[in-house]
């Protein structure tokens, strides 16, 4: 069985399942971190990978940039491949202060300006909140490595260059921390398939200090973050 956009056959895919939104970060990862992999599908580019880590099966996927690509990839493999487990590893842009490149969020919630998750709940407001048990456990791992993570409030936007001086303002005074553009619709769609979802994202610019990492460090260069994430699903 195959879905209009993954040609794997239906047992290719791990139960916990690692989603980079650069499909090369996928491939990244794959070939660092896991053992026996097999790349399980390869449409449009945006490439999945099934293996092992540290013994135990893992899968990693591309989703693409935006709530719309990584919620149309998450729901093909909750819904046609039984993936229970969904941990996004993406980039992030920092608006609290004290954060610096390379630093690790996550984020327990996440805000957004897009429509998405209201159209899923009858134009109601919907509470984009990581799986507590999840976050329990990779937060558990983190206490135990003693790991500088930032936990916090993030914003999903829509807009990679909507970020004007009042907007960065607001969002510091209601508290988040960082933003990207998937986790709020990751979170509603996974609780729709009674999944467990999560987002580990690393700071690959800051939007106080306007430093920015390069595409190859984005694709390449969050070792440290994947690294802990596996450990700590693996533990
Ligand atoms: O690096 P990824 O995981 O793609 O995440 C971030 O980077 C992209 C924007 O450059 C958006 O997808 C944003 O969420
Ligand atoms: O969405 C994103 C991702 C990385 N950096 C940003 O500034 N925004």
């Amino acid at each position: 069985m195959t879905t209009p956009h993954i040609n794997a056959p239906r047992d290719a895919f791990a139960a916990t399942c690692l989603l980079p939104g650069d499909p090369l970060r996928a491939k990244f990862i794959a070939e660092t971190f896991l053992e026996d992999v097999t790349c399980v599908t390869s449409v449009r580019n945006m490439l999945g990978f099934t293996g092992h880590y540290k013994g135990q099966p893992i899968s990693v996927m591309g989703t693409g940039m935006g709530m719309p690509s990584c919620v149309l990839y998450s729901t093909e493999l909750m819904e046609f491949y039984g993936v229970q487990r969904l941990v996004r590893v993406g980039s992030c842009g920092a608006v609290e202060p004290s954060l610096r490149l390379n630093d690790i969020v996550i984020a327990h919630a996440a805000s957004t300006d897009s429509n998405m998750n209201r159209k899923h709940f009858a134009g109601m407001d919907y509470s984009a909140a990581a799986s507590p048990r999840l976050l329990q456990r990779v937060l558990n791992y983190v206490d135990q490595q003693k790991a500088n993570v930032a936990v916090g409030q993030i914003f999903s936007t829509d807009n990679f260059y909507s970020a004007p001086v009042e907007q960065l303002k607001l969002l510091q005074a209601m508290g988040i921390i960082a933003v990207e553009m998937e986790a709020a619709g990751l979170y509603a769609a996974a609780a729709k398939y009674k999944a467990q979802a999560l987002t580990v994202l690393t700071v690959s610019d800051s939007l106080v200090t306007d430093e920015h990492l390069d595409a190859a460090a984005r694709e390449a260069g969050f070792s440290q973050m994947i690294e802990l994430t596996l450990d700590a699903l693996v533990s």
